[in-house]
């Protein structure tokens, strides 16, 4: 999630002063392991660099030197190492929100964000229209270019330095803007109104990293920049309070200015009902034009009264394609070049003057096909992968550096699986699963097994699941299903994750193939809706079928009449229902 820990307020006429919500964020810090020393998480590469030129390469131990001179090799070179990926990721993750000073020289660089000022008045208003090179966003990274071969690995590393590449990759066009056609294709809703300047309040729903916060800042760039505003906040981290700032400060506008607000509020259903509540009459009077963006189900998390006054726009995983079009134009912007199958580098010409790196077109496929829709995963993985490609080094024959597929593997983890544990999709998968052992499909049961264990979910979870099936749905049809299921559970309890993943699968498979029958579910059922509809006074217990441990309940009449059944040789005519209910069914 792009989640930023303050609001920041951006105008066409002017850019507001950001502003923290609470304590400002501090930049991780990380430990050099060379020479131990403290620095910004964002330094530690440079650093490094130097680092490891002005220590002694030899054995030779140092003082506060923890690391030996081979280790030192190791982690500089060696993408494999331990150590190594640490760097490389705590990079990847790292937050810098919009105007953090930074040590990044390629931050230094004047961001076109910066620049928005200097060419106001020339946006297009309404259309959609391509835009000027001078407008390009900060989805525009100047181009490595030829450089001398050491200077231009440098200039690579630090264009990877700072902010995550998906950040900065992030478009500010519908032009760069890669998929979703179904909304915003020709002739859509959505086109349409852009192109009139008429934006009403959306939400915006899509799985994560399909671009929610892209569009809305597309958006917001669309509208006429001297009578509209564009305030940002997440529900994160922004307070009732917060929110209440944010509608004085759009009155105001509106008041003095006849200015509109276009605020986007990230992850909006994080706000609670009454939080939401507040923008209710500021939305419905027109002071503000609400763009929320969730990723969970709307209609569930999102409070009915504002739902009405809002479009719901879905937003879907981003297509293999459009995923290739997004790395394709973060590779260009890197100045790295694809390789096509047949197509091999040219070693003579790969000499010191040219870019330092390629990636094969095989591993940007895999990368597109493997980040499942979500284009954030697939840049970072990316970012990943070109950091380990320069710590690893070119290759000595052909002097140069590939990026081939297996250092994509490498850089994407499991987490890419779309799978969020608290959110809907775990609800969606259970049921799933549920679902098709109900249907006896062994084959679609084990997959969605796998889509949860693999994405992370807690296998007792499961398991908890699989020991209700097997009574719910199979019940007495096979009643050796609950014994299998239980002892699932506490297997998968003694021995955790990932072993206990076959036992789970085992149990799922004996689930789905063995018969099936709410009998008892169903009868237990009516039970319950007998003991819910009855009207007054439960009736008591038969005296007959009380027990009766002491003289004076005995004198009361406690288990008068009852028939112990062993004593008898034929069937035993006798009522165990209250008279009240007697010939009632449950079975
Ligand atoms: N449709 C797209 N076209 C081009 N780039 C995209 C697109 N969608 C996302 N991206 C890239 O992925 C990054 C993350 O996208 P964005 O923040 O818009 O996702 P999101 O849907 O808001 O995700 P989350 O719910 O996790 O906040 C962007 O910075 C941008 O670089
Ligand atoms: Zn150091």
């Amino acid at each position: 999630m792009t989640a930023p820990h303050f609001w920041q307020v951006q105008s066409g006429i002017m850019d507001e002063v950001a502003r923290p919500v609470g304590a400002g964020i501090a930049e991780s810090h990380v430990q050099c392991p060379v020479c131990s020393q403290e620095m910004p998480a964002s330094a530690i590469n440079l650093h490094l660099d130097t680092c490891l030129q002005v220590q002694p390469a030899s054995g030779v131990s140092v003082k506060k030197r923890r690391l030996s001179c081979e280790d030192q090799v190791l982690l500089a070179r060696n993408p494999n190492s331990p150590s190594f990926p640490l760097f490389q990721k705590a990079k990847a993750s790292e937050y810098q929100p919009e105007g953090t000073p930074t040590t990044s020289p390629f931050l230094t660089t004047p961001s076109p964000r910066r620049t928005e000022t200097a060419v106001k008045g020339q946006v297009p208003s309404g259309a959609v229209q391509p835009p000027k090179p001078e407008e390009l966003g900060s989805g525009h990274l100047p181009k490595v270019g030829f450089q001398e071969g050491q200077q231009g690995e440098k200039m690579l590393a630090e264009r990877l330095d700072g902010k995550p590449l998906a950040d900065k990759m992030r478009p500010c066009s519908l032009q760069d803007y890669m998929g979703q056609n179904k909304v915003l294709g020709e002739n859509t809703m959505l086109r349409t109104l852009l192109q009139s300047n008429e934006i009403p309040s959306i939400i915006l729903w899509g799985p994560p990293g399909c671009g929610k916060t892209t569009l809305a800042h597309i958006i917001a760039k669309n509208t006429h920049k001297n009578t509209t505003r564009f305030v940002t906040i997440s529900a994160t981290s922004a307070s009732t309070n917060d929110v209440r700032e944010v509608i004085k400060q759009a009155q105001n506008e509106q008041r003095l200015f006849k200015r509109k607000t276009i605020l986007f509020v990230d992850e909006i259903h994080r706000f609670n009902k009454t939080q939401q509540d507040t923008f209710l009459p500021h939305v419905e009077c027109g002071t503000i034009t609400l763009l929320g963006a969730t990723t969970e189900n709307p209609s569930f998390q999102v409070n009915n009264a504002l739902l009405s006054r809002c479009r719901v726009i879905v937003l879907e995983k981003l297509s293999v394609e459009a995923m290739e079009a997004i790395l394709m134009r973060a590779v260009e912007s890197l100045g790295i070049k694809v390789l096509s199958e047949d197509l091999q580098p040219d070693c003579r010409s790969s000499s010191a003057s040219e870019t330092p790196m390629y990636v094969e077109q095989k591993a940007l496929t895999t990368l597109a096909h493997l980040c499942d829709g979500d284009a954030r995963t697939g840049l970072n993985g990316l970012q990943l992968s070109v950091q380990a490609g320069l710590a690893t080094g070119k290759d000595a024959p052909a002097n140069i550096m590939v990026i081939k597929e297996e250092h994509i593997k490498e850089g994407l983890q499991r987490s890419h699986i779309l799978y969020d544990r608290a959110g809907e999709e775990h609800y969606n998968c259970i049921s799933a699963l549920h679902k098709s052992m109900r249907g006896s499909d062994q084959n679609a049961s084990l997959y969605w097994l796998g889509r949860m264990l693999e994405g992370g979910e807690d296998p007792l979870y499961v398991a908890r699941r699989l020991v209700r099936f097997a009574s719910e749905d199979i019940g007495l049809a096979d009643p050796l299903a609950l014994p299998q299921a239980v002892s699932t559970f506490q297997a998968c309890h003694f021995i955790g994750m990932p072993e206990c993943e076959v036992i789970l699968a085992q149990c799922v498979m004996y689930l789905a193939r063995t018969p099936k029958s709410i009998a008892v579910y169903s009868a237990y059922g009516k039970v319950k809706e007998c003991l819910k509809n009855h009207k007054g006074p439960l009736p008591p217990v038969p005296l007959h079928l009380r027990n009766a441990p002491t003289r004076l309940m005995k004198d009361f009449g406690y288990g008068k009449g009852y028939k112990y059944n062993p004593m008898y040789s034929q069937p035993v005519e006798q009522d165990y229902l209250p008279p009240e209910i007697k010939g009632i069914k449950f079975v």
